[in-house]
């Protein structure tokens, strides 16, 4: 497993309606989970090669790791990576407890966010698990605005991204705390996931209405927020006025390193 640097150029496809059959043996096999905790309507994500075993979590949550684990141990998968998209303000993240059960587990964050973990992540590289051919790549694209340090990844083969809190199903992350911005998440959006070919599934980091996935065409032409021009969006995000998160004083310490906290 490598993390490696990525050339710029983007590898697209020309099919525009995959079904999920297609799409896994498209992928070489490998697979995603998507896993949601109720308290703050987070979704978690396993993503495991088939041929290694290899596996990675994308924004695991402190109180759902028991059943995480039990996940991983049932498919029989070697849990490399747990990859944190930024420093989540509304819960604990889970890398910390996961490193515990799973030593050779490594935590994943980007440069940007100032936060401490194994691995430090930038726009461009590529997180790699099982055969640099035949395994799973995600690209990692730096998508600030709801935070500074916003990642979203990129699965080529399996034509989807994992936008953290950027995008959101017909909405997108709120931008008036952690160095938030409208006008940095907006461009962040229309250049580097709305680039993507609209079939690619969308795999959001929160969901508060009982929706699972989109896809980038669907946000493109349905997003109440992104089809709004600049000045309307960032007016639109100023007069959001959202209640503060209710862990956010707990949260936010405790994931600027990565959860790793002394009873983890
Ligand atoms: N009530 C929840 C916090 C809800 C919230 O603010 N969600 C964030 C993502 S987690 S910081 C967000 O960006 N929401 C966008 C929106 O439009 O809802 C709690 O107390 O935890």
């Amino acid at each position: 497993m490598f993390i490696h640097s990525l050339s710029r150029c983007l590898r697209t496809s020309s099919n525009s309606c995959l079904s999920i059959e297609i799409k896994r043996a498209l992928s070489n096999g490998s697979f995603v989970r998507q896993l949601f905790e109720q308290t703050t309507s987070t979704y978690t994500y396993i993503i495991g090669d088939e041929k290694s075993r290899n596996a990675l979590i994308i924004d695991p949550v402190i109180t759902t790791v028991a059943r995480d684990v039990q996940i991983i141990k049932q498919l029989g998968l070697h849990l490399r990576y747990a990859i944190n998209t930024h420093v989540h303000a509304d819960h604990i993240t889970g890398s910390g407890r996961l490193k515990t059960l799973i030593p050779e587990c490594r935590s994943v964050i980007s440069k940007s966010s100032g936060a401490k973990a194994d691995i430090y992540i930038e726009n461009g590289d590529e997180i790699v698990i099982g055969d640099k051919n035949q395994g799973l790549i995600l690209e990692c694209r730096s998508t600030p605005g709801h935070t500074n340090g916003c990642m979203s990844f990129v699965w080529h083969k399996g034509s989807s991204v994992f936008t953290g809190d950027c995008l959101l199903i017909r909405g997108c992350g709120r931008t008036d705390f952690q160095k938030g911005s409208a006008d940095t998440l907006y461009t962040s959006i229309h250049q580097h996931i709305f680039t993507l070919p609209d079939h690619f599934t969308v795999y959001p980091g929160h969901d508060y209405t009982g929706q699972t996935t989109s896809t980038v065409g669907e946000e493109k032409r349905h997003n109440t927020r992104l089809t709004k021009s600049r000045q309307d969006f960032t007016q639109f995000m100023k007069e959001l006025k959202l209640s503060y998160p209710l862990q956010i004083d707990k949260a936010v310490p405790a994931n600027m390193i990565c959860g790793v906290l002394p009873e983890s």
